[in-house]
């Protein structure tokens, strides 16, 4: 059975929306989800995850949100290791430049990158979902 992770860090909802949307695909592709923000993150589901999306806007100078969500990302790391992840989040006016190092972070620690990270502007488009949405299928479909 595929246990897929969907973790996210929103300050306003925008990278939220996403996740929800991830989430109730991977559920649609059979999956069974664990759906938790960086601060409610379950310690003890870690070993069990197969799959994972993990969700941080822009902060800081095109960094990772430091205050919240780079403590669980960190408990999360070593579970990462040969598993599929996907990485998305939203941006304001960087074109999402942030993802490029958390991807180089993400592979130097085994994991396997479903595709580059998916960044979206502001509050995810329609057409940002559906993306969201096949993003979910296909990690899924590994
Ligand atoms: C403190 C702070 C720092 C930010 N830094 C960046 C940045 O470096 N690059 C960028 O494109 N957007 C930046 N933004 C904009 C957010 O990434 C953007 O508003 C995003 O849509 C917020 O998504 P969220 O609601 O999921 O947190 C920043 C916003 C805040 C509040």
């Amino acid at each position: 059975m595929k246990k897929c992770m969907v973790m996210y860090a929103s300050s306003t909802g925008n990278t939220e929306q996403m996740a929800m949307a991830i989430a109730e695909q991977a559920r649609k592709e059979g999956a069974e989800v664990v759906l938790c923000t960086a601060s409610t993150l379950p310690a003890a589901e870690l070993p069990t995850i197969t799959h994972w999306a993990l969700g941080c806007s822009a902060h800081g100078v095109e960094e990772l949100d430091e205050a919240e969500f780079m403590p669980a990302l960190e408990q999360i790391e070593p579970y990462l290791r040969g598993k599929p992840v996907l990485l998305f989040g939203s941006y304001g006016w960087g074109a999402g430049a942030y993802m490029k190092p958390w991807e180089e972070r993400t592979r130097l620690i085994g994991g396997i990158l479903c595709g580059e990270g998916f960044v979206f502007e502001g509050a995810p488009a329609e057409t940002a979902v559906e993306e969201g949405r096949q993003r979910a299928k296909t990690l899924l479909a590994q």
